[in-house]
C-alpha cells in the first residue's frame, strides 16, 4: 500500500518507529516530516498529508502528535477526508469498517511503539464494510458538499 506519513515534534520518535514497521513490511512509505525536535505547526503536516490523500496520492495516512487530536482536528478540515484517533486496535479497525477513515491519528504521548505498532496494522489491513454503514458515511459527504457550496461565515 502506499502511505503517507506525518508527525510533529512530539511525535518524531513514535513516527520513526511506525514508518520502519510500514517499510518492513513491503509498504511504500512517503515521509511528510517533520524530521527532528524543532517545533512546527501540527495543521501544516496534517493538512499536506490529507490533501495528498484526497488528490489521489496516497491510499492511507498515518499522523502522529502528541496526542493525535491536533492531527485528527486538522486533517478533518480538508473536504473528503475522514482521520479518526485511534489508541486501540477495535476502534482502529472500526475506523475502517464503519466510518472508511483514509487516516489514522495516534498520541505519541499517549501509547507505546508496540501498541501504535498493532493499531496502525489492524487499520491497514481492514476495510469498508459498505452496507448500512455507506448510507451514514455518505451523510458525511453530503453535509461537505453542502457546506462547500455555501458563502463563508464571517470570521471562517
Ligand atoms: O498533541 C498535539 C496536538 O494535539 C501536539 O503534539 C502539540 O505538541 C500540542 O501542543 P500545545 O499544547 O502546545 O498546543
Amino acid at each position: 500500500m502506499n502511505i503517507a506519513i506525518g508527525c510533529d515534534e512530539a511525535a518524531c520518535d513514535l513516527k520513526r518507529i511506525v514508518r520502519q514497521h510500514l517499510l518492513a513490511q513491503g509498504h511504500e512509505v512517503i515521509d511528510f516530516g517533520t524530521h527532528d525536535n524543532a517545533p512546527v505547526l501540527y495543521p501544516d503536516i496534517a493538512i499536506a498529508v490529507a490533501q495528498a490523500i484526497v488528490q489521489g496520492r496516497h491510499e492511507r495516512g498515518v499522523l502522529l502528535c502528541g496526542t493525535g487530536i491536533g492531527m485528527a482536528i486538522s486533517a478533518n478540515k480538508v473536504r473528503g477526508i475522514r482521520a479518526a484517533q485511534a489508541h486501540d486496535t477495535y476502534s482502529a479497525e472500526r475506523a475502517r469498517r464503519s466510518n472508511d477513515a483514509q487516516i489514522v491519528t495516534l498520541g505519541a504521548r499517549v501509547i507505546g511503539a508496540e501498541l501504535a505498532k498493532s493499531i496502525v496494522d489492524r487499520f491497514l489491513e481492514s476495510a469498508f464494510d459498505g452496507g448500512r454503514s455507506a448510507l451514514k458515511v455518505a451523510a458525511i459527504s453530503d453535509y461537505e458538499r453542502a457546506q462547500a457550496a455555501l458563502p463563508r461565515a464571517p470570521g471562517a
